[in-house]
């Protein structure tokens, strides 16, 4: 048990999916695994271990936002020896050519700051997916029929964001999507020689103002997970182990 999971020592697998809504691990947990156990409810922040075609895989909340997702992935990776944190979340689509219900692989997120900032001073350090999961993420959603889009996000510390010339500015950079995670994971990731990946699905979209209706939601999600569940465990020889 750490301040924020109560799992025992053991109940939490090394490969873990993180989605930000701890309603989203439950259903998601209910859906893809086999024999899903509640391992966490602290602040009602709900984590799930089971088996996915006989591996095991936790699907836990991070919340929202930079700072609780550190939280989170600390723990699991220090305390409980996660090895693979696969982020699945939603995102706003940042270019024309992104559409609803699409699939982001997110190669690189960029950020004011992370939790992890201080550390790294004056430097603008680049956080990046792991390339094995990237490669199999990729081609997970074409084995499934979807061309996910991949290329850099924008994590940002905020969702009301009063700087709309910084969307702008990143429209203009190529910039996919935003969402408010991926950056504070790959760094964490990095420092302590795990793998990282975030797979997200458009919800709504920064140029248009369309977003995705509720009820339509639970299919392009479970697309996500799909594709996260299969490259987690995809074996090509010349991949990270
Ligand atoms: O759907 P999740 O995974 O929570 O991700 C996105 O949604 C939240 C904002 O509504 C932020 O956490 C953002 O990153
Ligand atoms: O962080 C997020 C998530 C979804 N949509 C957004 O615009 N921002």
């Amino acid at each position: 048990m750490t301040i924020h999971i109560a799992a025992k020592s053991g109940e939490i697998a090394e490969t873990v999916l993180l989605p930000g809504d701890p309603r989203r691990a439950k259903w998601a947990a209910e859906r893809f695994l086999d024999n899903p156990k509640l391992i966490n409810d602290l602040r009602g922040m709900l984590g799930f271990t089971g088996t996915w075609n006989g591996h095991r895989v936790t699907i836990h909340g991070s919340g929202m936002g930079m700072p609780s997702l550190s939280i989170y992935a600390n723990e699991l990776i220090r305390d409980y020896g996660a090895r693979t944190l696969i982020r699945i979340g939603s995102c706003g689509a940042m270019q024309n050519r992104v559409k609803l219900r699409d699939i982001i692989l997110a190669m690189t997120a960029t950020t004011f700051t992370t939790p992890s900032s201080g550390i790294f001073r004056e430097l603008k350090y680049a956080p990046c997916a792991d390339w094995g999961l990237l490669r199999a993420a990729a081609r997970a959603a074409e084995a499934l029929g979807t061309t996910p889009h991949v290329g850099g996000i924008y994590s940002s510390d905020v969702f009301y964001d009063e700087r709309p010339d910084l969307n702008e500015q990143m429209t203009r950079h190529g910039i996919l999507g935003v969402e408010m995670e991926t950056a504070e994971l790959y760094t964490l990731a990095a420092r302590h020689g795990c793998r990282a990946l975030a797979v997200l699905t458009v919800s709504d979209h920064l140029l248009t103002h369309e977003s995705l209706p509720g009820a339509e939601r639970e299919t392009g999600f479970a697309e996500m997970v799909e594709i996260a569940l299969n490259a987690a465990f995809a074996r090509h020889p010349e991949e990270t182990a």
